[in-house]
């Protein structure tokens, strides 16, 4: 994180629980403007339930928000909101961009309409201008003849130009944060690479802070300065990009880097292996670390006592690693 800009998120303890599934269990990071924050992990990590919250949009009766603190800049603390204050929030401060857009986007609306819409549900603003500033915004996350496009309906459009439409929905309001939940995943390659550019632009063209969720460490070195690496509901490790890729520490990130091509460290097997096993149960999680019964590393005192999440001894201050191995 960097020092000298004051977060416009910052997430202390946050704790999600569906049931008896501790989703979430006790996450914290803080988001600078103008910075990038991954978070990574496997499927079923607890990264979109952790953007959820922070969204306000866990579905009351399947789950709750049960501790923590949620604070971004300007509005202070979320947690506990009224849905409607948070449904304005999310309108104007947040903007949200996840992998589908089709199910975010109205199939019988031309998208210059919706885009609109967007608009006249936060403020009073007339049918024409709300129509001129969705081609403008059109224009701006790249969608070329801005005006005809417009009048497209979703289906019209190819994939990577639906994820610029919902981009676009989202920036209508110069959002400080940005929240992304695999929004590149759908993408074929090519495409992918334009959409990642696109929204690493805004970070710097609107100031916004960005949380970006991913399963790639690719994507994660394209457009990260900070990650957070999540497994079975909490943060693993936590580290600046750079530092991050060049010695993991976590085993479980290790094995993710060792399953990406292009991101294994030096002296690595050149072979792919995935990491065997899966994530455990979240209803029933083993004593202990999280991840020891697929840890290739794991010893006695993993199988005793969660390790905290901590700066590794006699290693770099501004990290943060939860592993016995590199505890005191
Ligand atoms: N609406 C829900 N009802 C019940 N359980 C849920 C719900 N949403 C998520 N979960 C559970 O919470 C845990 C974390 O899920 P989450 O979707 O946050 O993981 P993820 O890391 O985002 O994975 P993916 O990449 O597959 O989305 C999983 O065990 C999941 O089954």
């Amino acid at each position: 994180m960097s020092e000298a800009a004051p977060p416009v998120l910052a997430v202390e303890g946050l704790r999600t629980r569906f049931g008896a599934v501790r989703a979430v269990d006790g996450v914290s990071f803080a988001v600078a403007r103008g910075e990038t924050l991954c978070i990574v992990g496997e499927s079923g990590s607890g990264k979109s339930a952790t953007a959820l919250s922070i969204m306000g949009l866990i579905p009351s009766g399947a789950g709750i928000v049960e501790g923590g603190s949620i604070l971004l800049a300007g509005h202070g603390e979320l947690r506990g909101l009224p849905d409607a204050a948070m449904a304005d929030i999310r309108g104007r401060a947040m903007g949200m961009i996840f992998q589908e857009p089709m199910t975010a986007l109205n199939p019988v609306f031309r998208v210059g309409a919706q885009i609109a819409e967007v608009m006249r549900r936060h403020e009073d603003v007339a049918r024409s201008a709300a129509r001129d500033r969705a081609v403008e915004l059109l224009r701006l996350v790249g969608v070329p003849s801005p005006q005809s496009r417009a009048q497209d309906f979703p289906h019209q459009l190819s994939g990577g130009m639906r994820q610029r439409v919902m981009i676009a929905m989202a920036i209508a309001y110069d959002p400080a944060l940005i929240l992304a939940d695999e929004p590149t995943t759908a993408l074929d390659v090519t495409i992918q690479a334009q959409i990642l550019a696109l929204i690493d632009g805004l970070k710097e063209r609107l100031g916004s802070g960005i949380v970006f969720i991913t399963h790639d460490l690719r994507v994660v070195a394209q457009i990260a300065q900070q990650v957070c690496v999540m497994y079975a509901g909490v943060v693993v490790e936590r580290a600046a990009t750079r530092a991050l890729l060049r010695e993991p520490l976590h085993p479980y990130t290790k094995g993710l880097m060792a399953s990406v091509p292009g991101t294994r460290p030096r002296g690595a097997l050149r072979r792919l292996p995935a990491i065997a096993g899966t994530v455990p149960n979240l209803a029933r999680l083993p004593v202990g670390c999280r991840f020891r019964n697929r840890c290739p590393s794991a010893f006695a005192r993993c199988a005793e006592a969660e390790p905290p999440l901590a700066p590794p001894v006699g290693g770099d201050p501004d990290r943060l690693v939860r592993c016995w191995l590199h505890a005191a």
